[in-house]
């Protein structure tokens, strides 16, 4: 059964909480007093809809049931999750917590997205404090996967499923063993933030010096090595001890103005919204937005081909995913030998798209070339069949570009085995969105011994294998457009 998760307070986190529990196949029920919840919650999940199923090589569930209800209570009723996130004031939350406790079930996990208050401070008075612990998200919540969870003694029987909960969502739950004020990492933005303001304020500095300060150097470091891998590097061959006593001393030296905090005077709000104006104001916020997740989902790509960083928490999710949406594997994983198989269950990543805003031809070959591996690797041509010294070489292919398809388009690639014989395997793979049929590839491949660099024969299983596969397909009528020459219809 689908579960529902409770979305309490729809604005900048509520909406990427609902986009990020949706797409992964939670019913999804809102509430929020804001006349434009609806409007705001629908414009956040274009933008989720076109980034976040692209970030993986597998599909993604289908969509949950969303739902926007005008009571609290309507809106907790079943829910397993509930997702507060109401503006910052501990009051505000209190009382939500109230209302909320009068009417969802006594199983449901109530997380809080709070930036900073403590897990002990939302406890306070609260009907049953075991159900409420912090789930602290990062923005946009349907890319970003780290959330910090933090609990008290209270929570200590619900901390695990609610981890399990978050990683089944694609997220990476970091376990804060000890409550503090802002958590873990919002105390190092909130420090970055103190010297930014002063740099403004002492005229040091405008908002788009410091944000290319941040953008050309250190932001790409963090990104996929954090603080201390970095500087560990930075010490050279003698490491983070060498690092510490090069740089130790400049903690004494005034390089930082943390402790003391600029006064947030009408004329310094007035500097920065001008300057902030100045660097950003031709864009709107969906469009800011829209920049902001394609460079995340391209670089978070970058990092998931590396198995690195929050490219790892990418390809855990994929293995997860493969397992309910199932591609096959080996041979016998495949459902009907008679019918082609599914060899590419995907949605088209944000950076697969073009200035025509769709889906970039090379991007067909990518999906085509990943569909004949899936093959290969079905008929037993594996990477350990590879590393011993047998693999295929794609000798020549024909694309048919029949369709568009847009970022997040949900494509599948069927695959018809034409010939497998002796060396030769000619393959002819249709691509489709739903029914509507996008593009097909035909490639004539051609085994080979990796050691001389020439055609030899596939060792006898795969040969077996395949053979399996020719017979069946043998009784499938040669489709439409196979053998066709460019130009002819
Ligand atoms: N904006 C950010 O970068 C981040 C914010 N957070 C935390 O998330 C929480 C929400 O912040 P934002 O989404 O930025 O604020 P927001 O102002 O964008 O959204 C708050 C929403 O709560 C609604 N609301 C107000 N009273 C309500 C009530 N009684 N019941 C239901 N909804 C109510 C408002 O109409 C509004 O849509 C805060 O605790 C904040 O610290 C966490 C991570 C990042
Ligand atoms: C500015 N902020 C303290 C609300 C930021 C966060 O809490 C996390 C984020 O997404 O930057």
């Amino acid at each position: 059964m689908t579960q529902s998760a409770a979305i309490i307070g729809g604005g900048v986190i509520g909406g990427g909480w609902a986009a990020r529990f949706l797409l992964n196949g939670w019913d999804v029920r809102v509430f929020d007093p804001d006349p434009n919840a609806q409007r705001k919650i629908g414009e956040v999940l274009d933008n989720a809809r076109a980034s976040l199923p692209g970030l993986y090589d597998m599909a993604m569930p289908n969509e949950g049931a969303l739902t926007f209800h005008d009571t609290l209570s309507d809106a907790v009723a079943g829910a397993v999750w509930v997702q507060e996130s109401v503006p910052e004031r501990l009051e505000m939350k209190h009382s939500v917590y109230r209302d909320i406790q009068a009417y969802c079930g006594l199983e449901a996990v109530i997380a809080s997205s709070t930036s900073g208050f403590k897990p002990s401070q939302l406890q306070q008075n609260a009907t049953r404090p075991e159900q409420i612990v912090v789930c602290h998200p990062f923005n946009p919540v349907y890319l970003l996967p780290l959330i910090e969870v933090v609990g008290t003694d209270a929570n200590a029987d619900m901390l695990c499923q609610v981890e399990k909960i978050l990683q089944g969502l694609g997220m990476f739950p970091l376990m804060v063993k000890k409550e503090i004020d802002a958590h873990i990492a919002d105390r190092f933005l909130e420090a970055v933030w103190r010297e930014a303001l002063w740099l403004i304020k002492d005229g040091i500095a405008t908002t788009e010096e410091i944000d290319d300060a941040i953008r050309m150097g250190f932001g790409l470091r963090w990104a996929q090595m954090g603080l201390f891998e970095t500087y560990r590097i930075a010490g050279g061959e003698a490491g983070m001890r060498h690092f510490i006593e090069q740089f130790g001393p400049c903690l004494a030296w005034p390089w930082t103005k943390l402790m003391d905090v600029p006064d947030l005077t009408e004329e310094l709000i007035d500097k920065i919204a001008t300057q902030s104006d100045a660097q950003s104001g031709h864009l709107t916020i969906r469009e800011l937005e829209r920049h902001r997740d394609a460079n995340l989902v391209g670089m978070m790509r970058t990092l998931k081909a590396r198995d690195w960083g929050a490219g790892a928490v990418l390809n855990r999710h994929d293995a997860a995913l493969n397992q309910n949406w199932a591609i096959p594997n080996t041979l016998q994983d495949v459902d009907d030998l008679s019918q082609p198989v599914k060899t590419i269950d995907r949605a088209v990543p944000l950076d697969w798209t073009d200035y025509n805003g769709h889906m970039n031809e090379a991007r067909y070959l990518q999906a085509f070339g990943d569909a004949t591996d899936r093959l290969m690797h079905i008929v037993g041509c594996t990477p350990d069949y590879i590393a011993k010294g047998g693999s295929y070489f794609t000798a020549e292919t024909h694309i048919r570009h029949l369709d568009e398809v847009q970022a997040g388009g949900h494509i599948r690639v069927e695959t018809q085995v034409l010939l497998g014989e002796g060396k030769k395997l000619h393959l002819f793979h249709a691509m489709f969105e739903g029914d509507r049929l996008l593009a097909t590839g035909e490639h004539m491949l051609i085994h080979v011994n990796l050691a001389t660099r020439r055609a030899s024969d596939p060792a006898q299983d795969v040969a077996d294998q395949l053979g399996q596969l020719v017979a069946a397909h043998a009784k499938l009528p040669v489709p439409n457009g196979a053998g066709a020459a460019v130009g002819k219809r």
